[in-house]
């Protein structure tokens, strides 16, 4: 937790869905909203962004830039290199840039950026808004032991962070950073469901989502393998023997990988199609 005024000032590339995810994860962290600011193309977005949270917002990543120890980027990948053109000049000597973007590897960001400048890629997801989520983070060739702390320290109030060679981060994105659409899907399934069956939609849902969300922290808090897990909710000749069975005729584990496999293969693609 950071709570004072020095904290090291960081500049939120891209003002989305991540760039907010990130910035609520700053100010819920310790920043201060005048150590944080966050740059926009979409004005009315700024508009909302800086009415909402107390921060400086802009349209000029190079300004933005100037004044910060840390550079967060969060566009998409197919802008990311414009972005790196904007900010190159203006990095602060030892300013760190941190990025969430998609598939592009750390040397697209070190062949565009002064030598030595460490840059360190990140792959969050949604959940982090409200502190339950899973990033992974990968180091550059130039990034000191003191740098991965600092991102730690960036992420620190957004849930799980683990570090992770650069080689797993498609990987890590196909589980986590699009898993939360796949549990979405689950969730949204589960209550059409119910529905189905007879239920209410509003019933359904809460049922569904308070079952995904309670097996979630089962799994997580007593450590069980999830097949001991679902074996457990499985009687002799009951009910649940009878759905799992329909999920394997219906190849939905088939399914989750791949998906899984999919979205792998797709941010390598990304990272292809933008380093070029
Ligand atoms: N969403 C997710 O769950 C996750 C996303 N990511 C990564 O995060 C990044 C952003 O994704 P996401 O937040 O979903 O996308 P969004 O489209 O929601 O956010 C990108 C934002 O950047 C703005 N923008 C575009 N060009 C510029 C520019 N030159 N300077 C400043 N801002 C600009 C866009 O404005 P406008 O709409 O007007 O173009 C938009 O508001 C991607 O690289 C993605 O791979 C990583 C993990 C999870
Ligand atoms: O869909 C995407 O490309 C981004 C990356 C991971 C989650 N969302």
């Amino acid at each position: 937790m950071t709570d004072d005024t020095t904290a090291p000032y960081v500049a939120v590339l891209g003002g989305g869905v991540m760039g907010e995810t990130l910035l609520s994860a700053l100010l819920g962290g310790g920043w201060t909203p005048e150590r944080v600011e966050v740059t926009e193309s979409a004005a009315v977005r700024a508009n909302e962004l800086a009415s909402r949270y107390g921060v400086r917002t802009g349209a000029s990543n190079a300004e933005a830039a100037a004044r910060a120890d840390v550079v967060l980027i969060a566009v998409k990948p197919n802008v990311v290199g414009s972005v790196l053109a904007d900010v190159r000049d203006r990095l602060r000597t030892g300013a760190l840039v941190v990025s969430v973007a998609a598939g592009l590897p750390l040397s697209f960001y070190e062949s565009r950026l002064a030598a030595g400048t460490p840059v360190v890629r990140v792959m969050p997801n949604t959940p982090a808004v409200i502190g339950k989520g899973a990033s992974a983070i990968a180091r550059g060739t130039a990034t000191e032991p003191g740098h991965l702390v600092l991102v730690e320290r960036i992420l620190d109030s957004t849930g799980l962070v683990v570090r992770v060679d650069e080689k797993d981060l498609d990987a890590v994105t196909a589980i986590s950073g699009s898993g939360p659409a796949y549990a979405f899907y689950l969730i949204d399934a589960m209550a059409e469901a119910g529905v189905l069956l007879g239920l209410s939609r509003d019933l359904a849902t809460r049922l569904a989502v308070a079952t995904v969300e309670g097996s979630a922290a089962l799994a997580a808090e007593s450590g069980d393998h999830p097949v001991v897990l679902r074996e457990r909710v499985s009687s002799p000749g009951g009910t649940t023997v009878a759905a799992v069975r329909e999920l394997d005729a219906h190849g939905v584990r088939a399914g989750v990988v791949a998906a899984a496999q999919a979205a792998r293969d797709r941010s390598r693609e990304l990272g292809a199609a933008y380093s070029s």
